[in-house]
C-alpha cells in the first residue's frame, strides 16, 4: 500500500509541475530554457526538461534546437493534429522503415501505390492497413468520409466463384440466385481503400481481374463482361505466406512491400510497450487498475509461442480476466501475477536472458499512454566520421601527439555524452539496462583493470536507450570501417568494446547498431583511462597461450588501470616473429618515457639490438617474469620512477626473493552440470577424469537447478578454483566460462581449455587432454560409456524417434539440439529400463497440461522405443524432453 501512495504523490506532483510549466510558458512572451524554468519554479532541471519534452511530444510546446535548447508555447490555432502513426507501437523502432514505406504509398496521388504487407499471423498487418487508411485521410489524399473496406480472401477459400462475386459484384442472372445487379466490395471502396487480407487465396481469375483494375483502373462485374466500370480505389494486400508463393505477375504490379517482424524480433522497448499497451486496454475495458508483477512482464517479454501479438493479446485478456474474477469485494487495485498466466505461456517464456527486476508496474484506466517508453524526444547520436577519420590518419602518420589524439577523442565522446545524458528513461528499461551494463563493467574491472564508475554506467545505459529509440538508422558499415581503423591504434580498447557488446547482446539481446556500440565503448574506455603518455610503457612477452595476459590482467586490476600490455606467444614462436610483433606495437606507441619489457626466456634478452631504434626513450629488458615482479614494476611505473631505477629495484629484490612461496591456493577443478538424468554426471565425470591423464585438476558435479539459481554463490566456487563449466543446458555464470557439452569437442572447447588448463600445464599435456576429449566425447562413445545398451541400436531408435517428432511437430531441431536430444534420450531409456532414477512425477504436471499436442506427438514418435524396450514416459520425463526441444 505504501508503494501506491508514494506513486500517487509522485504522479500528482508531476501533474502539478506540468500545469505550472505550461502556465509559465503561456504567460511569458520570451522563450525559456529548461534551466530558466527550473530556477523560476524551484524544481529540478531534469524534471523540467522531462516535462517540457513531454509537452513537445503532445504538440503543445515547441522546441528549437539551439544551444541551449529553448521552448515556447504554441498558440492553439497553430497546434497541428497529430500524425496517426505516432500511436502505432514500433513506428519509431523496428517498424520504422515499414511505416516510412506505408506513408509513401499513402501519399501517392490518384489510386495511390498498392502495397503488400508480409508477416506471420498476428504481427499487426490488419492494424497497419487501418493506420495507412487513417494516414491517407490525415494528409488529405482521400476525403474524411472515404470508405475502408476489408475482405479476407481466406473466408471464401473453398468457393472461388463466390469470392470473385463478392469482390467484383455481379449482374442479374450471372448465376443461379443472382436475382439483381449487385456491387462488389471493390466498388464499395471507391474513393477509399480496399484491404485484401490473405490475398494468396485469391484464384488466378480473380488475380487477373485485379491486374486489369491495377493496369487500367476498370473492372467488370461477373456476367457483365461488356460493361466496364471505372474506379478509384487504393489497394492494400496482406499475406502470411512468403514471397515465393505469390505470382510473379502479381508481385510485379506492387511497387511497395513491407515485412512486419515477429514479436520475438522486436526491440526490448517495443515488446514492453506492446505488453503494457495491451494490459492498459484491458484496464480500460474493465475500468480497473492492475498492479502487474515484474515476473509477468519478464515472462511476456520472452514469449516464444506462435501467433505473435494476436496471441499475446489473448493471453493478456485471459490473465486480466482471471485476476479480475479473483478480486475481493471492494478491492480497487488488482494484482496480476504469474498465477494468472496460463501454463502454456509459462512454458513459452523463460525470462532467463532478461536481468531480473523486482518492481511492480501499475496500470490504470485513466493513465495517459502508460505504455509509452520514449519519454523525452529522442536524441540523435552519431560520431563525426570526418573528425575521427582525419584524426586516425594524422595519428598514424605521427603528425599529432598521443595527448592531442586523446583530447580529440575525449571531446567527441563528451559531445555524445552531452546528447544522451539528459534523456529521461522509463524506469523499467533503465533497470534492465543498468543490471546488464553493471555486470559487464564489473567483469571488465575484474579482468582488464577498467575502474567501475557509476557515471560510466549511467552514460552507457542512456546511450543504449537512445540508440534503441533512434529515429534514423546509422550506417553500420561506416562504423565497421572506423572501428577497424581504430583497432590498429588502440586494440586493447577495441577488445573491451567487443566484449562489452558481446556480453550486452547475451544479456538483453541487444541488436541495434552493433558497431556503434562497440565503437562507443572502445572510445569511451579509452577516453577515461589514465593518460598513458605519462608512464613508461611496459609489456610482458611470454610463451604459452595466456601466461602474459594472466599476469597483465592481475596487475592492471590491482592498479585499476591498463599499465601492462600482454604478448602471448606460441611455444615455438621464433625470435624474429617476437621482434616483429613488438615492432608493430611500437610503431603506434609513444615511447618517450621509455619501454620496459619482461620476457620469460634469457634468449630474448638480446632482442634489444633489433628494437632499440624503434624506442624513443630508454629500453630495458628483464628476464624471468613473475606476477610479483610485474606488480612491483607497476607500482614504480605509476610513481613515475625512471626506467633505470625501476630495473635496479626489480633485479635487486627479485634475485634475493627467488624462493618466495605464494599463498596456498584453492584446488583447481572442472565443474560438470547436467540436466540429462541422475547418474549421468557420475559417468561423465569418470570419462572426463580419464581424459585428464597426469593433469592435476578435479572434476566436480552439481545439479543444473542449484547452479542456475545460485550462480557463483554456490559453495563449490569457494572450495575450488573452477576452470570452466561443462553443461547440458544453457547457463551463464559470471566470471566463469561455460561450455555446452557439444562445444567441448569444437574449436571453442579447445580455446577454452588452452586459456584455462593450458595456462599452467605444459603444451604436450594440454594437447593430450584435448585429444583425449575429442576421442571420448563423440556422441557414439558418450552413449556407449553412459549406458550399457548397444550404442548402435539405441542410437538408431532414438534418431528415428527424434526425426519422427520433428515431422509431427512440423519443425527442425538444430544439430546441437539433436545431439543433446540423442544423448539425453539414450541415457533416459536405460534409466527407465533399469527402473532407477526415474524422474519424480510431482509438481510438473501443471506445466504440461496445455502441451497436449506435444505430449501426443512425443508419445507417438516414442512408441517404437516404448514397445521395443518396454518402457514408458512419465510426465516429468516428457517435460525434460520438451525443455530440450525448446530451450537449446
Ligand atoms: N503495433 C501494435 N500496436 C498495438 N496493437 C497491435 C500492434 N500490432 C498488433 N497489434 C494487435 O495485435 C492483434 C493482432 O494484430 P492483427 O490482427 O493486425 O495481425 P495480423 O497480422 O493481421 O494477423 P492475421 O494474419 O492473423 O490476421 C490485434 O488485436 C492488434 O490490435
Amino acid at each position: 500500500m505504501e508503494y501506491e501512495i508514494r506513486k500517487d504523490k509522485k504522479s500528482m506532483a508531476k501533474e502539478n509541475n506540468k500545469d505550472r510549466i505550461l502556465k509559465l510558458l503561456k504567460e511569458c512572451k520570451n522563450h525559456q530554457t529548461a534551466e530558466s524554468i527550473a530556477v523560476q519554479l524551484n524544481i529540478q532541471r531534469n524534471t523540467a526538461s522531462g516535462i517540457l519534452n513531454e509537452l513537445v511530444r503532445e504538440g503543445i510546446v515547441q522546441k528549437e534546437k539551439t544551444r541551449p535548447v529553448i521552448f515556447s508555447y504554441i498558440q492553439p490555432e497553430d497546434q497541428l493534429p497529430e500524425d496517426p502513426f505516432t500511436t502505432f507501437i514500433g513506428a519509431d523502432q523496428s517498424l520504422k522503415d515499414a511505416v516510412e514505406k506505408c506513408k509513401l504509398s499513402a501519399g501517392y496521388p490518384n489510386k495511390g501505390m498498392p502495397i503488400l504487407l508480409f508477416g506471420s499471423s498476428g504481427v499487426g498487418k490488419s492494424l497497419l492497413a487501418e493506420y495507412i487508411y487513417q494516414y491517407a485521410k490525415f494528409i488529405g489524399t482521400i476525403p474524411e468520409d472515404a470508405p475502408f473496406v476489408v475482405l479476407n480472401c481466406a473466408d471464401y477459400a473453398n468457393n472461388k466463384e463466390l469470392l470473385s462475386s463478392v469482390l467484383f459484384g455481379y449482374k442479374k442472372g450471372a448465376f443461379t440466385g443472382a436475382n439483381k445487379d449487385t456491387k462488389g466490395l471493390i466498388e464499395e471502396a471507391d474513393k477509399g481503400y480496399l484491404f485484401l487480407d490473405e490475398v494468396h487465396r485469391l484464384s488466378p481469375e480473380g488475380q487477373e481481374k485485379l491486374f486489369r483494375y491495377m493496369d487500367k483502373g476498370i473492372i467488370s462485374r461477373m456476367g457483365d463482361s461488356g460493361q466496364n466500370c471505372e474506379l478509384n480505389v487504393r489497394l492494400i494486400f496482406a499475406t502470411t505466406e512468403g514471397r515465393e508463393t505469390m505470382l510473379d505477375t502479381f508481385l510485379r504490379r506492387i511497387p511497395v512491400d513491407v515485412v512486419l517482424p515477429d514479436f520475438q524480433e522486436r526491440t526490448l522497448e517495443e515488446k514492453y510497450e506492446l505488453i503494457l499497451f495491451l494490459i492498459h486496454q484491458e484496464s480500460k475495458t474493465m475500468n480497473t487498475t492492475f498492479q502487474v508483477s515484474s515476473n509477468v512482464i519478464n515472462r511476456l517479454l520472452t514469449f516464444q509461442g506462435k501467433g505473435n501479438i494476436g496471441t499475446l493479446k489473448n493471453i493478456i485478456r485471459l490473465s486480466c480476466a482471471k485476476a479480475y474474477n479473483e478480486r475481493s469485494k471492494g478491492q480497487e487495485v488488482i494484482p496480476l501475477n504469474l498465477s494468472h498466466l496460463s501454463s502454456d505461456t509459462l512454458l513459452h517464456g523463460n525470462g532467463e536472458s532478461i536481468p531480473y527486476i523486482n518492481e511492480m508496474i501499475e496500470v490504470s484506466p485513466d493513465q495517459d499512454a502508460v505504455w509509452k517508453i520514449s519519454m523525452t524526444e529522442q536524441a540523435d547520436v552519431d560520431f563525426s566520421e570526418k573528425v575521427i577519420n582525419d584524426l586516425i590518419q594524422e595519428y598514424l602518420e605521427k603528425d599529432i601527439s598521443t595527448i592531442k589524439f586523446r583530447k580529440i577523442i575525449y571531446d567527441e565522446v563528451n559531445r555524445i555524452e552531452d546528447i544522451v545524458i539528459d534523456q529521461e528513461i522509463h524506469p523499467y528499461v533503465q533497470n534492465l539496462y543498468t543490471q546488464a551494463v553493471r555486470n559487464i563493467l564489473i567483469y571488465l574491472q575484474d579482468n582488464y583493470g577498467l575502474k567501475y564508475s557509476g557515471v560510466m554506467e549511467m552514460v552507457f545505459v542512456k546511450m543504449l536507450y537512445v540508440l534503441n529509440n533512434q529515429n534514423k538508422h546509422t550506417d553500420d558499415r561506416k562504423y565497421e570501417h572506423l572501428a577497424k581503423q581504430l583497432q590498429r591504434v588502440m586494440y586493447r580498447y577495441y577488445k573491451m568494446g567487443l566484449i562489452f557488446y558481446e556480453m550486452l547482446h547475451q544479456a538483453v539481446d541487444y541488436e541495434t547498431n552493433p558497431w556503434f556500440v562497440r565503437m562507443f565503448a572502445m572510445l569511451y574506455f579509452y577516453s577515461i583511462a589514465r593518460d598513458e603518455m605519462d608512464y613508461t610503457n611496459a609489456i610482458i612477452v611470454s610463451h604459452g597461450p595466456a601466461t602474459a595476459s594472466s599476469i597483465t590482467s592481475t596487475v592492471n586490476k590491482v592498479f585499476e588501470t591498463y599499465i601492462f600490455e600482454a604478448f602471448d606467444m606460441e611455444y615455438d614462436t621464433p625470435k624474429k616473429d617476437v621482434v616483429k610483433r613488438i615492432k608493430r606495437y611500437l610503431k603506434n606507441t609513444n615511447t618517450s618515457k621509455g619501454l620496459l619489457i619482461f620476457v620469460d626466456m634469457g634468449s630474448l634478452l638480446d632482442i634489444s639490438e633489433d628494437i632499440k631504434d624503434d624506442v624513443e626513450g630508454d629500453l630495458g629488458i628483464v628476464n624471468n617474469i613473475t606476477t610479483e615482479m610485474a606488480l612491483e614494476a607497476g607500482e614504480l611505473i605509476l610513481k613515475h620512477e625512471d626506467l633505470q631505477n625501476i630495473m635496479d629495484t626489480i633485479i635487486e629484490h627479485h634475485v634475493t626473493k627467488k624462493s618466495f612461496v605464494p599463498s596456498k591456493q584453492k584446488p583447481k577443478a572442472i565443474l560438470l552440470c547436467c540436466t540429462t538424468g541422475l547418474g549421468t554426471t557420475d559417468k561423465m565425470k569418470m570419462l572426463l577424469q580419464g581424459c585428464l591423464e597426469g593433469i592435476d585438476i578435479d572434476v566436480v558435479e552439481m545439479t543444473y537447478a542449484e547452479l542456475s539459481t545460485e550462480g557463483n554463490r554456490c559453495d563449490v566456487f569457494r572450495k575450488y578454483d573452477i576452470q570452466f563449466i561443462i553443461t547440458t543446458s544453457k547457463l551463464m555464470i559470471q566470471g566463469v566460462t561455460t561450455l555446452m557439452l557439444n562445444e567441448l569437442i569444437d574449436e571453442r572447447g579447445e580455446k577454452v581449455i588452452y586459456s584455462t588448463v593450458g595456462r599452467y600445464c605444459d603444451k604436450d599435456k594440454t594437447q593430450r587432454f584435448i585429444e583425449n576429449i575429442v576421442r571420448s566425447f563423440t556422441i557414439k562413445n558418450l552413449i556407449g560409456q553412459l549406458t550399457i545398451l548397444n550404442p548402435d541400436k539405441i542410437m538408431g531408435d532414438v534418431e528415428e524417434t527424434v526425426s519422427k517428432l520433428e515431422i509431427l511437430e512440423d519443425t527442425t531441431y538444430s544439430i546441437d539440439q539433436k545431439k543433446m536430444l540423442y544423448i539425453h534420450m539414450c541415457v533416459m531409456v536405460e534409466r527407465l529400463i533399469l527402473e532407477k532414477g526415474r524422474l519424480p512425477q510431482e509438481d510438473m504436471t501443471d506445466d504440461l497440461k496445455c502441451r497436449e499436442s506435444f505430449i501426443k506427438n512425443l508419445k507417438e514418435s516414442f512408441s517404437v522405443i516404448e514397445n521395443k524396450y518396454n518402457v514408458s514416459l512419465n510426465e516429468r520425463e516428457i517435460l525434460m524432453i520438451y525443455y530440450l526441444t525448446e530451450n537449446n
